[in-house]
């Protein structure tokens, strides 16, 4: 069955600030450019945590996430790509020199260059291995935090040491009623400075502890406690909770790019192995975010965008050899005279 759809200049796979960023930046350097996303809504791994202050993203003064997702998603818009979203990538192949995707829905999209920005690829949150505690997703336990709002003088359990689960700790400590935090080692696995804003709060530290069990309300919808094994005692402890947020990280599926025909290089079998200027081993495809490796990568979103610029420079290089190498800086670029002159009357009125 024939069900190519237009040819494409550049595809994008994957929504986050790396893909967003590319797609903007493709429309500035006048190429036809789509942008693949596996969840419904552009934003990529910026949704895990929508509430959170977002302080080093170069020029913004402290946004949350979600406000950086619409900022981002808007740049992204600006020159209409094509945007199309619950589509996963399952294959990627090239055939007679053109990029060959095909998305779980059965389309097919051909391009004459793809930049890979799926992050860690799609994610699904690591799960709690205690028998029966799915039933409680739709109550008070948690894999992401959505909305800080919901924990506002409540009792509290946060399992986990890492980034995301001090990050949240350290948002949450605040405005709960009680916080505890619990932790399979011996200590904590994140950033300093984070540890140290969490010692200014008066909450409870278990570490070599993990949680054995829920004791769930009368009609058994709910957690009402959870029963806690220190795992160098054996000793239980008992705390009543109202919710309970589980951040054991996330797993990560890659399958179309390390089954690729392609033979995409890989580092760690995790990251795709490229260049400085976000070029991967496979001609005319480019790699940016979370998922490129090269030695001074900065796995930042401000290190996402500078990918972005340059795989997309790589991909206007490929595709014309003799155009300049870089974009032009914005306030030299055609493309924004007519927008320029909108703006300006907003600004002069
Ligand atoms: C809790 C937490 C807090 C953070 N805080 C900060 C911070 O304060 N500052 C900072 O700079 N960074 C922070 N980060 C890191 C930052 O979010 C990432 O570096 C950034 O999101 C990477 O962007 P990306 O576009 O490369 O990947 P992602 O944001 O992961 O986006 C990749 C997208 O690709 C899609 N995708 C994957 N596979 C497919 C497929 N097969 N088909 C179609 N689509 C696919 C995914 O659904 C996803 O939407 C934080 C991360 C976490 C988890």
């Amino acid at each position: 069955m024939q069900n190519y759809e237009e040819l494409f200049d550049v595809t994008i796979i994957g929504g986050g600030p790396a893909g967003l960023y590319s797609a903007f930046y493709s429309g500035m350097r006048e190429m036809k450019t789509k942008i693949i996303e596996y969840q419904p809504k552009l934003g990529g791994k910026v949704h895990v945590y929508p509430e959170k202050m977002i302080w080093d993203v170069g020029a913004l003064t402290p946004l949350t996430g979600e406000q950086l997702i619409q900022q981002m998603v808007q740049q992204a818009l600006t020159f209409e790509p094509e945007v199309v979203v619950n589509e996963k990538i399952t294959s990627i192949e090239k055939k007679n020199g053109l990029f060959l995707l095909t998305g779980a829905s059965g389309k097919q999209h051909l391009s004459k260059t793809v930049i890979l920005a799926v992050g860690g690829g799609i994610l699904k949150p690591i799960k709690l291995e205690i028998d029966g505690a799915e039933r409680f997703e739709i109550t008070n336990l948690h894999y992401v935090v959505q909305s800080l709002e919901k924990f506002k003088g409540k009792d509290v359990v946060i399992c986990g040491g890492g980034n995301a689960a001090i990050d949240w700790a350290v948002e949450l400590a605040p405005i709960t009623k009680s916080l505890h935090i619990v932790h399979r080692r011996g200590q904590f696995d994140c950033h300093e400075a984070q540890l140290s804003k969490l010692d200014q709060f008066p909450l409870h530290k278990h570490l070599n502890t993990t949680i054995k069990k829920f004791v769930s309300t009368i009609d058994n919808t709910k957690i009402q406690s959870v029963i806690l094994t220190n795992n160098e005692t054996a000793e239980e402890t008992s705390i009543a909770i109202d919710d309970v947020i589980i951040s054991y990280g996330f797993e990560r599926e890659l399958t179309f790019i390390k089954e690729s025909p392609l033979n995409i290089e890989l580092v760690n079998d995790h990251f795709v192995k490229g260049t400085s200027k976000s070029e991967s081993n496979i001609e005319g495809l480019f790699a940016a975010g979370d998922i490129l490796n090269f030695d001074g990568k900065v796995h930042l979103i401000l290190g996402a965008f500078a990918d972005a610029a340059n795989a997309v420079n790589q991909a206007k290089l490929y595709l014309e050899p003799d155009s300049p190498a870089k974009a032009r800086v914005s306030s030299h670029n055609s493309r924004f005279d007519e927008k320029n002159k909108e703006l300006r009357q907003h600004l002069f009125v």
